[in-house]
């Protein structure tokens, strides 16, 4: 790690501490997340989630693990450098969000994930803090509970952050699906409208509540595995009339609300005769065009929830162009100006401990901080209504140029110090990695502490560049520090 040197702190999660660094060598700036507990082999750092996940996740939507350093015991990960997280970027916004800056950011998180779930993972703990941006671009970070799709349930009860978290997760259901992504989805376009958290429950039973002002009395049938479908008895003992959206969120157009929550079909709480015949003028196209239409973000029924893909294909994306007939996608904003000024007053804290289970990579104990909401729009609602009424990838495995150099080793080792190793985090099958296989498991670098596991400590390598850029959709948009690929 004396190759970096680091400038400030960036944030102090659950798992470690993140912070602003420099590689001394190349100049280039860089995030470094230290791990809080300690790491004794390779093997416990490369069976950690957020390494798995990402080895195998490559997008532009996604961060850019760069390297780990396991030097002294202690793990470090080297992430490209984000400016700042969309939770700043929302706190900060003086105005609303025009759509089309709200569609451009929704567009790319949405291909960062279906290329998570497509690639067999779903990420658990989607919020505004853990969605980093930089001018333009929108990359999904924080793999810590991200989770194969095809792992064997019964998952960890507690995952993601309270006011972005499904109900299923809320009902302790013991196998949830990517369709938590999904729901924490809508709660961010909600959110990126209103500038407000949709859903800011203070305790689990308060955003099961908050939860059913907006979206009405559920299906109780949505929940067949649901350990705790008692909370929704005592929140839920009266029909509710579940709110209006266009009036919760009314900056909100009607696409976008349609892709939120279900609007006429299903549900009564739709307003006004006009915006019915507007829906149910889409709700026939959609059919026309086989676009999903009854399928909305925050629905009660996982089973009712968009996929990634499905979204990116909603009519909050895409237009009927007369001319061509035929739906084309809507125009994005480009650049974004998501500038932000000043920092404004520091939210409450509010400690949350999260008890995972006793799979290796689940065993510790999370600690997250949540931020309280501020009165809100949202909140004066909630309570007016009442219980009662209820590189381009360069591929950037980077490596950071860095070849281990024998004599540097043996140099070092005559002086006592401490070498570090990098791993590539590229699939292991990749077919341009020079280094051996099977290292990602030996590996063991630290020269004093670890020698009789893994390679030489003088070993070193090199690692080649890299995969040809995959940026999988037309309407990502290919804005300046895009087209630039540079390496980060
Ligand atoms: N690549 C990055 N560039 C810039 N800032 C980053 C980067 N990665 C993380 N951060 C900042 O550090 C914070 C914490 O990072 P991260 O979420 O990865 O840590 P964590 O320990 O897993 O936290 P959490 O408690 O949210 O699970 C983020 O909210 C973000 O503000």
């Amino acid at each position: 790690m004396e190759r970096y040197k680091i400038l400030k702190e960036l944030g102090d999660g659950t798992c470690g501490s993140v912070y602003k660094a420099m590689n001394i060598e190349t100049s280039e700036i860089v995030a470094v997340k230290k791990m809080k507990r300690k790491f004794y082999f390779w093997e416990e750092c490369m069976n950690l989630r957020e390494v798995k996940s990402l080895r195998k996740l490559n997008h532009p939507n996604i961060i850019k693990l760069k390297e780990i350093v396991r030097e002294n015991n202690e793990l470090f990960f080297i992430f490209e450098y984000m400016e700042h997280n969309l939770y700043q970027i929302i706190r900060e916004r003086q105005r609303p969000f025009a759509e089309e800056e709200i569609r451009g950011l929704m567009s790319q998180m949405l291909q960062g994930l279906a290329h998570m779930h497509r690639n067999g993972y779903f990420h658990r703990d989607l919020k505004p803090e853990n969605l980093l941006v930089t001018n333009d671009i929108i990359k999904i970070a924080d793999f810590g509970l991200a989770r194969e799709v095809m792992s064997m349930p019964p998952f960890t009860d507690y995952v993601s952050t309270r006011w972005y978290r499904a109900p299923e997760v809320l009902l302790q259901s013991s196998s949830y699906t990517p369709a938590i992504d999904m729901w924490a989805v809508g709660a961010v376009l909600a959110e990126l409208f209103t500038l407000c958290p949709i859903f800011p429950g203070e305790s689990e039973m308060d955003q099961l509540y908050k939860i059913y002002t907006v979206l009405g009395t559920p299906d109780w049938s949505s929940f067949p595995e649901a350990k705790n479908v008692s909370r929704l008895f005592s929140i839920s003992y009266a029909e509710l009339v579940p709110a209006n959206l266009s009036e919760l969120i009314p900056n909100a157009s009607l696409e976008a609300i349609d892709l939120i929550k279900v609007g006429f079909f299903g549900q009564p709480g739709f307003g006004g005769y006009f915006d019915l015949l507007i829906l149910t003028v889409l709700n026939l196209v959609c059919s026309i065009y086989c676009i999903p239409k009854l399928q909305k973000l925050c629905s009660w029924d996982p089973l009712k929830r968009p996929t990634a893909d499905q979204c990116l294909q909603h009519p909050f994306f895409y237009v009927m162009c007369p001319q061509v007939d035929t739906w084309i996608p809507r125009p994005l904003e480009d650049p974004l100006q998501l500038k932000l000024n000043n920092m404004s007053a520091k939210p409450n804290l509010e400690l949350n401990l999260w008890d995972f289970g006793t799979k290796s990579d689940d065993c510790f104990l999370g600690l997250t901080l949540a931020v309280n909401p501020s009165v809100s729009n949202l909140d004066m609602v909630h309570k007016a209504k009442g219980p009662g009424e209820v590189h381009l990838f360069s591929n950037l495995v980077v490596m950071s140029n860095f070849t281990f150099s024998t004599n540097k080793a043996t140099e070092a080792n005559r002086f006592g110090i401490v070498f570090s190793v990098f791993w590539s985090l590229l699939p292991p099958d990749h077919h341009r990695i020079m280094a051996p296989v099977e290292s990602s498991l030996s590996l063991s670098f630290s020269t004093i502490s670890h020698s009789s596991v893994g390679v030489s400590p003088s070993a070193g390598f090199a690692m080649a560049s890299l995969q040809p850029n995959m940026l999988d959709s037309s309407f990502l948009p290919l804005t300046s520090s895009f087209q630039q690929g540079r390496c980060l």
